[in-house]
């Protein structure tokens, strides 16, 4: 029996973990390499590990694994919202993963991560509790879509930067109602079948906003979100409102630094790991895979 994988008479088994969070988005960590589990049970575990009261709640679930002789990684990810969706890419997860690949011993303080996006370089910063990643290369930029919305019309914008985002310029985020338009924006027609995160942008000046995001797999705001950050400051500064720097706010008062040089698109934030704890896998209706 592995270290962080042992049973207890009375409950076990139990799975070593690791709570992080990146600017309020929070994250359960999973030492795959160890427990090695299948691709198709991570989903379940996701919605298990993730829900609140009955589980240890959280935004989403990484399980750190192998780079699988990938020469261009150090190593991979497995990344689940808390709904149990895989999502291809999350920029404070990665940040998350980075700081605790280093803690582990897995990779240097710079290196690079596998994700379904394609490989993030990232580099962590111990002393300032800080990790910085490069996102994948913006695509799919569409500025000024006209929606309508049960007859009220909206400007919105979308770009994809490791995953889908919509972003909505308001005047003033606070008075959003975010639990009433974050879905009806999410399942929109014209982003399905996968719809898109939604975040609602303030322009404060040229070098700072306001961002609230109402996240797909969470299916509610979230306390941050980075790559819709990235992809608010990314849309910003091609509508020529904000310059190349840019300090974003969330909702959880954190701040995220975006930079935009030329087709890279840099994230920086805090990374914390909060605690580390032993799953209980019975209480949460989970068992440990059958070891090859
Ligand atoms: N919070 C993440 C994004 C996570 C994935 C997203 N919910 C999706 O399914 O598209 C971030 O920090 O980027």
């Amino acid at each position: 029996m592995n270290q962080h994988i042992f049973t207890s008479d009375l409950f076990g088994p139990w799975v070593q973990c690791f709570k992080m969070q990146g600017s309020g988005n929070d994250f359960v960590l999973l030492d795959n390499r160890e427990l090695r589990l299948a691709p198709s049970e991570m989903a379940g575990w996701a919605r298990a590990v993730c829900r609140k009261a009955f589980g240890m709640g959280a935004d989403g679930l990484i399980f750190l694994d192998k780079s699988h002789d990938r020469a261009d990684v150090d190593y991979f990810w497995h990344f689940f919202n808390a709904d149990g969706s895989r999502a291809e890419m999350c920029g404070n997860g990665s940040r998350c993963a980075a700081r605790l690949a280093f803690e582990l011993g897995l990779a240097g303080k710079e290196h690079a991560l596998g994700t379904d996006a394609g490989p993030i370089k990232a580099e962590v910063f111990p002393e300032q509790d800080l990790a910085k990643v490069q996102l994948t290369p913006a695509r799919d930029l569409q500025l000024n879509i006209a929606l309508t919305l049960e007859e009220q019309a909206f400007n919105v914008h979308f770009v994809n930067t490791g995953v889908p985002h919509l972003v909505v310029f308001v005047p003033d985020v606070q008075s959003v109602n975010i639990p009433e338009l974050g879905p009806r924006f999410r399942y929109h027609p014209r982003f399905a079948p996968g719809g898109a995160n939604v975040n609602f942008v303030q322009i404060v000046d040229s070098g700072n906003l306001l961002l609230r995001t109402y996240e797909r797999g969470v299916e509610g705001e979230t306390f941050a979100c980075g790559t819709g950050a990235a992809a608010s400051a990314l849309i910003s500064h091609a509508l020529a409102h904000t310059g190349v720097h840019v300090q974003v706010k969330t909702s959880g008062q954190d701040l995220l630094g975006i930079t935009i040089d030329n087709d890279s698109l840099f994230l920086t934030g805090k990374a914390m790991l909060v605690f580390v704890a032993n799953l209980n896998l019975r209480a949460l209706g989970l068992v440990l895979p059958t070891q090859p």
